[in-house]
């Protein structure tokens, strides 16, 4: 997935929006028209958009498949549900219920959960896997662990390697499906929940779901680690139109200033001037940091509802999507060539350490030739005592694990590079198969010009040799007019010579 995959979803009209107009015309399974009661038209385009019949199974086929499947090659991923109080957010991510069995109505998060489960039993056994599994929610501007009330205050830190880790959150083991549905539900149960006008069981914070699927390959000796993070945003609400008031209208001033510092890192990471992109505003906004700047492939579902009475929260929605969507890579570039600046700069240090052991096992060598055994181990000790030489490198020390966590990195962008190569050697499969037509056309062209040529040419050598028999015939007719003029004139004279003698004779 190139950059940031954005879609919209319109959820289907609820009870008492029964009867209402709708505020949306569909032109195709990518762009829609977003009408206000003046008529007045929007048009915007996603990277998909499914309407209110389409089903959580496409949703989740669409968004969430590709990012599970490369969490279990270690390439970390997000997806975030954002829009509007009551628009659907937590009906997709969770389903109706997390505990649902109903295919129609079960959400994302029970999908992503047997998936993952899929996926590393199916593997066979070349790698051991493990999933953990973290909840936290931010409310209040505050991070809770879902799984820890005890844990109310956790603090976000920035690892070295740019990683963004919540420190001391509770981290679940979870060995099946049934499992991982138990801890969900339970933390589910502790999010912050409250009425409002618009929505009975308004999500109060963004809650956000980790899981880190650990695979270790035994025969290599290597641990990769590959992070999948769901996030289910608060809705952005309308105080007046909502009701709020005293705890719920703190609460939504939380959620809608923690928004607004989501919007303004994705305008300034969409800028194209991205100096400083405050990242740093707001908890959310630090905990997406990640996703939004970093190297994660990430999906946003703008959720609206489809009413016309929603129009205008729906339009904010779907501008910030489309804001989203060109957050571009060049703006994560800088992460991703700093990571192989890094790689390239262990790699190096690792060329080094191997030539001096060449060199080491060399002198080692020769000198084995001239002493004993144990003399020649004891000053391969020496050498490494002293620092002249090194130990051997061990793969799986430190430069290991940021090796591999570089090398999910690199596989995720040069995964991004293959897709583009493969849609650029599709496009120019394309153009080339058109331009060979164009060729052997034009081929056929040269070769009946090259005729016409010919025979042209032949035509021309035929009228310069009749224009040749006519000049010649012309210079003879010419000869054969001068004798006779000279004839006639020769005549004439002495024909009046004879007359002038004759009439003189009298
Ligand atoms: N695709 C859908 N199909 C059927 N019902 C839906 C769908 N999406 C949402 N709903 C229903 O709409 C209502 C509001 O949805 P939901 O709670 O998911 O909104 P929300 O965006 O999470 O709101 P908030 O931000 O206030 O938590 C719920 O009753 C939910 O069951």
């Amino acid at each position: 997935m190139a950059n940031i995959c954005v879609c919209a979803r319109f959820r289907p009209a609820i009870s008492k929006e029964d009867g209402e107009a709708l505020c949306i015309a569909r032109s195709d399974s990518r762009s829609f028209t977003l009408e206000d009661e003046k008529d007045e038209q929007h048009m915007f385009s996603f990277d998909k958009v499914f309407y209110e019949d389409s089903e959580q199974a496409d949703v989740y086929e669409f968004l969430a498949r590709p990012i599970v499947r490369d969490a279990v090659e270690a390439i970390n991923g997000t997806i975030i549900t954002y829009g509007q109080t009551g628009a659907g957010k937590t009906y997709t991510m969770e389903g109706a219920n997390i505990m649902e069995t109903d295919n129609h109505k079960k959400g994302l998060l029970p999908r992503v959960v047997d998936e993952l489960f899929e996926a590393i039993n199916s593997c066979g056994e070349t790698a051991a896997y493990k999933i953990n599994l973290s909840m936290v929610e931010i409310y209040m501007e505050k991070v809770r662990d879902l799984l820890d009330l005890s844990k109310d205050n956790i603090q976000i830190k920035e690892h070295k390697g740019h990683a963004i880790v919540l420190c001391g959150v509770t981290e679940i083991l979870i060995s099946n499906v049934e499992e991982a549905l138990k801890f969900l539900s339970s933390g589910i149960a502790n999010r912050a929940v409250g009425e409002t006008q618009m929505n009975k069981a308004s999500s109060r914070s963004h809650c956000i779901y980790i899981l880190t699927v650990q695979k270790e390959m035994e025969k290599e000796k290597r641990v990769s680690t590959g992070k999948l993070v769901l996030v289910d945003l608060a809705g952005s609400e309308k105080a007046e139109k909502t009701g709020a008031e005293g705890r719920v209208l703190e609460e939504a001033k939380t959620i809608n200033k923690s928004l607004s510092a989501l919007g303004n890192v994705i305008n300034a990471l969409t800028s194209g001037k991205a100096n400083h992109i405050p990242f740093r505003d707001s908890k959310l906004t630090r905990i997406l940091q990640d996703a939004l700047g970093g190297s994660s492939q990430t999906a946003l579902l703008c959720c609206c509802s489809p009413g016309l009475c929603h129009f205008s929260e729906s339009l904010s929605t779907l501008r910030f999507g489309a804001r989203a969507k060109h957050i571009k890579a060049s703006s994560r570039i800088g992460w991703k060539e700093e990571m192989h600046d890094k790689k390239q700069e262990i790699l190096s240090e690792n060329d080094v350490k191997l030539k001096v052991l060449d060199l080491r096992e060399r002198i080692l060598k020769k000198l084995r030739e001239k002493l004993d055994a144990e003399t020649v181990k004891l000053i391969g000790e020496e050498f490494v005592v002293d620092g002249l030489l090194c130990e051997e490198v061990d793969s799986s020390h430190e430069e290991g694990g940021i090796l591999c966590h570089i090398k999910s990195e690199t596989i995720a962008s040069w995964k991004e590079a293959t897709n583009k190569l493969v849609k650029t050697i599709a496009e120019l499969g394309g153009e080339n198969h058109m331009l060979k037509k164009v060729y052997e056309l034009m081929k056929v062209e040269y070769e009946k010009m090259m005729h016409e040529n010919e025979r042209m040419k032949m035509e021309y050598e035929k009228m310069m040799h009749v224009t040749k028999r006519l000049q010649a015939n012309l210079r003879k007719t010419d000869a054969r007019y001068s004798v006779l003029v000279r004839g006639f004139w020769f005549l004439a004279s002495t024909c009046i010579f004879l007359i002038l003698a004759y009439w003189l004779s009298f």
